[in-house]
């Protein structure tokens, strides 16, 4: 059964607390926090002080992509504030070993991002070392995009990588999400389906997170 993580970046942000007690009552099972930093992506979402703040009231794992440069600067921070898995991006990490090690020895699960235009070759070193691949399938930056169907192959690809090599990594894809294109993607071989408009500007998000989990 595929997890869904519902992005809190399409939350009401003067209501988050109401926002964590609806996934919290959902049948969501990880709360998905987007942190950007301007630099790496063109747009600035919250930080430490703001999820250690969600930390409160979340009562699921929380899933934290950092969207940022130098992430190994801020990994034991996040760690702090209550992060229980941390993903880094590819192309942010000239020294992506050492960062994925850092996380682990948190005690923590890691995971790296990549965005649309990396292939997921890329990760052939690294994958056995990983907890979590999450595929990107809008240019990382802001919510509300629509999903890159050149997606599919690569989480294809990707699931045969981690099939071949006897591994049990997750694949999250995030972006451009909807009811209607959750069950090709999981089909595909996704695990864990990241959706914050689909989820946040629905009448009842709720509902819409049950749907994502019945796909
Ligand atoms: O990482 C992200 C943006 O960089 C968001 O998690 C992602 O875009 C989810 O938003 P939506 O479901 O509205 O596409």
């Amino acid at each position: 059964m595929h997890l869904v993580a519902p992005s809190l970046l399409a939350a009401d942000f003067l209501h988050l607390e109401d926002a964590c007690r609806l996934v919290n009552e959902s049948k969501a099972d990880w709360f998905h926090l987007d942190v950007m930093d301007g630099r790496f992506v063109p747009n600035i979402s919250y930080g430490m002080s703001i999820i250690e703040q969600i930390r409160t009231v979340a009562q699921k794992p929380c899933d934290v992509h950092l969207m940022i440069e130098e992430p190994g600067r801020y990994v034991a921070d996040f760690k702090a504030a209550g992060a229980d898995h941390i993903t880094v991006h590819w192309e942010a990490c000239p020294h992506l070993h050492r960062n994925i090690q850092q996380i682990k020895s948190l005690g923590i699960t890691a995971g790296v991002a990549i965005n649309p235009a990396t292939p997921v070759d890329f990760l052939t070193s690294i994958l056995p070392e990983l907890d979590l691949v999450l595929i990107m399938s809008v240019n990382p930056g802001f919510g509300g995009q629509t999903f890159i169907s050149h997606t599919f192959q690569k989480i294809r690809k990707l699931r045969k990588m981690i099939h071949d090599l006897g591994l049990h990594t997750h694949i999250e894809v995030d972006g451009g999400i909807s009811v209607e294109n959750a069950g090709p993607i999981v089909q595909a071989g996704a695990d864990v389906l990241v959706a914050g408009s689909t989820v946040f500007h629905a009448p009842d998000p709720v509902a819409a997170i049950a749907k994502l989990k019945s796909v």
